[in-house]
């Protein structure tokens, strides 16, 4: 059985306002996304049985739910492909960090198996599908750095200088939902236009609520504060800040107190699976 690797970047969020409520409750959001050279790997061996397997089931992710099945299934029903595929997956990025983990993943899968099971889907077509997994996957298939609105599922190219990032995972696991339905989340930012964005002071409208609920997310922001402008990515738990070269990256990560967990990774111009659509 051959098994092929793909890759599944990391993203962060420069900025996010809540702009509005939809009437589903989703709520409405202004975001840059960012590409991290940095991530999870999905490694995919094609079957012609049509069972979908994932060998390496994440703790407390039953492999039903985990989003590279899911992502797999959604692409057969809506193929209607005979063929299936086992799965193994590589992680690297903390469940609940806000770095779009599972949904990369997802996106991965979906990309990949486009290619393999030779569908044929558009980028555009794999985006709209994606959709149904996350708010965050279409962004992944879009596959550069973005300026979002709606909930994140509209894009906009967004042309950024190279930087390096340093990242740090505070020991704990933030579910997205909970910090959406905080009473306390303010949700009447005023939208800006993406012109604005490269002088706009950068704010996560979910980092407040994020910090009230797990303190220690604002601990690490406060060390972080130290050597840059430091900020939550997501609805959390992972905060970062931004940096011109990788010795200043380097060093910061070098001065973690004992027990603390991050990494340093620069930003990805294009995901390495984008040349599958050319
Ligand atoms: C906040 C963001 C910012 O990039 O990232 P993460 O921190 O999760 O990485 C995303 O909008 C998250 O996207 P994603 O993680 O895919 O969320 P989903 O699984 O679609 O949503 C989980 C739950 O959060 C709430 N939700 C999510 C997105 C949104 N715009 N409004 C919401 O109210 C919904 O109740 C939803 O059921
Ligand atoms: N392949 C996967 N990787 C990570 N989380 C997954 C995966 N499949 C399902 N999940 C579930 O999705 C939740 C949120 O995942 P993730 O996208 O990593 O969060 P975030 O977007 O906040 O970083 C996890 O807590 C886990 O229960």
């Amino acid at each position: 059985m051959d098994f092929q690797d793909f890759f599944a970047p990391a993203k962060i969020n420069l900025f996010l306002h809540v702009t509005g409520r939809r009437a589903d409750g989703y709520h409405l959001l202004q975001t840059a996304f960012r590409l991290l050279d940095y991530g999870d790997t999905v490694s995919i061996a094609v079957t012609d049985d049509g069972e979908i397997s994932l060998e390496t089931p994440l703790p407390g992710v039953p492999a039903e739910q985990d989003l590279t099945v899911r992502a797999a299934r959604l692409l057969q029903h809506h193929s209607h492909s005979q063929q299936g595929c086992r799965l193994r997956l590589t992680k690297r990025l903390p469940l609940g960090g806000g770095l779009g983990g599972g949904s990369s993943d997802a996106a991965t899968v979906l990309m990949a198996l486009n290619h393999l099971w030779r569908l044929g889907l558009s980028r555009v077509q794999l985006q709209q599908l994606g959709l149904q997994l996350g708010a965050d996957v279409p962004f992944f298939i879009f596959g550069r750095d973005a300026f979002a609105e709606g909930i994140g599922e509209q894009l906009q190219a967004l042309t950024l200088a190279p930087k390096w990032y340093v990242v740090l995972i505070p020991p704990v696991n933030v579910p997205t939902i909970e910090i959406f339905r905080d009473e306390r989340l303010t949700r009447d930012s005023v939208p800006i236009i993406m012109a604005a964005f490269p002088t706009a002071t950068k704010r996560n409208d979910l980092q407040a609520v994020a910090c009230r609920k797990y303190p220690i997310i604002a601990e690490y922001l406060d060390w972080l504060n130290q050597y840059g402008k430091a900020m939550m990515t997501g609805s959390g738990a992972c905060v970062f800040a931004a940096f011109d070269t990788q010795a200043e990256a380097e060093r910061v990560i070098s001065e973690l107190p004992p027990d603390w967990r991050g990494f340093s990774a620069p930003s990805l111009m294009q995901h390495r699976l984008s040349n599958l659509f050319d």
